[in-house]
């Protein structure tokens, strides 16, 4: 592991490091902040994933999360969106290949050769982090978009893996809008059974854990309507009894302005369930 960058940051420390991930075949990026504390204590972990286009920088440098995380007393880890490197896949558009890997692990060429960040987030990274920094076993997950149906269905997959999460503005229903069906045929190919396995809604039904889920949503979100539609998700919540928390938030889009804004109550919701 190289450290790239490091800030002290509200007491506490903000960095970047970079790693060989033998799950990706390739360099990886991630962002840590690490809050002041007592040598020797291990501290909760929240794992942040981010939305198509971003490395760990946009969350790092736009989202405000380190005031609440030094007062929370949580690390928070921001990894990059994608596989890189010059070998690795990728298209032109924004929505696919690099900054696009949907937190899923691809069967179909030319992605499979790198795009397995469903293994990275759930076991290369955090046991990446539980070896270098001074964490506990108390994890949770959140993220924004495309990180928000990461977050989503990872917890989803996961039965007691993660105490806690939630999602800004999350693609709820991969298989039923444009990014999803785009990105899952060519990721997963053209049989849509193979995509439930990653598609949040069609995750509810076969849940085990009902763990609740907090979600903010922009009702100025440019992409409400037809990319995101968390109506679907909270109906079909409903139907297993599932605990949704939408939170509609007047005015508000799709951007880090809108993330900054509320990612203090987020926070503060991870660290409750952290620490109790
Ligand atoms: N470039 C695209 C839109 C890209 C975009 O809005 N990306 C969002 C996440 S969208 C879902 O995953 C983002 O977080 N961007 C980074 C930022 O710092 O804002 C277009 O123009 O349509």
């Amino acid at each position: 592991m190289n450290l790239i960058e490091q800030h002290a940051s509200f007491g506490g420390t903000q960095s970047v490091f970079r790693h060989t991930s033998k799950t990706l075949n390739c360099d990886m990026t991630f962002g840590i902040f690490v809050p002041q504390h007592a040598e020797g204590t291990r501290l909760p972990v929240i794992y942040w994933l981010s939305g198509l286009t971003c490395t760990e920088q946009n969350f790092v440098t736009k989202a405000g999360a380190q005031a609440y995380a030094a007062e929370h007393g949580v690390i928070v880890v921001a990894p990059d969106t994608s596989p890189r490197g010059d070998d690795v896949a990728d298209d032109p558009a924004y929505d696919l290949g690099k900054g696009a890997g949907f937190y899923l692990n691809a069967t179909q060429a030319p992605w499979a050769a790198h795009f397995r960040m469903y293994d990275y987030i759930v076991d290369e990274l955090p046991a990446l982090i539980e070896a270098n920094f001074p964490v506990s076993e108390r994890r949770s997950i959140m993220g924004h978009s495309m990180g928000g149906h990461g977050a989503i269905t990872i917890a989803l997959k996961n039965p007691g893996r993660y105490r806690a999460v939630s999602a800004f503005s999350p693609i709820v229903a991969p298989s039923q809008v444009p990014w999803g069906e785009k990105a899952f045929a060519a990721y997963l190919g053209p049989d849509r059974e193979t995509w439930k396995q990653y598609d949040a809604t069609a995750l509810l039904a076969s849940a085990t854990e009902r763990l609740p889920i907090l979600i903010d949503q922009g009702e100025a979100d440019n992409f409400l309507a037809e990319q995101l539609k968390p109506e679907i998700f909270t109906a079909e919540a409903a139907r297993h009894n599932h605990p949704v928390t939408l939170n509609l938030r007047l005015g508000y889009d799709h951007s880090y302005y809108f993330i900054a804004s509320f990612i203090g109550t987020h926070i503060a919701h991870h660290a409750n369930a952290l620490k109790a």
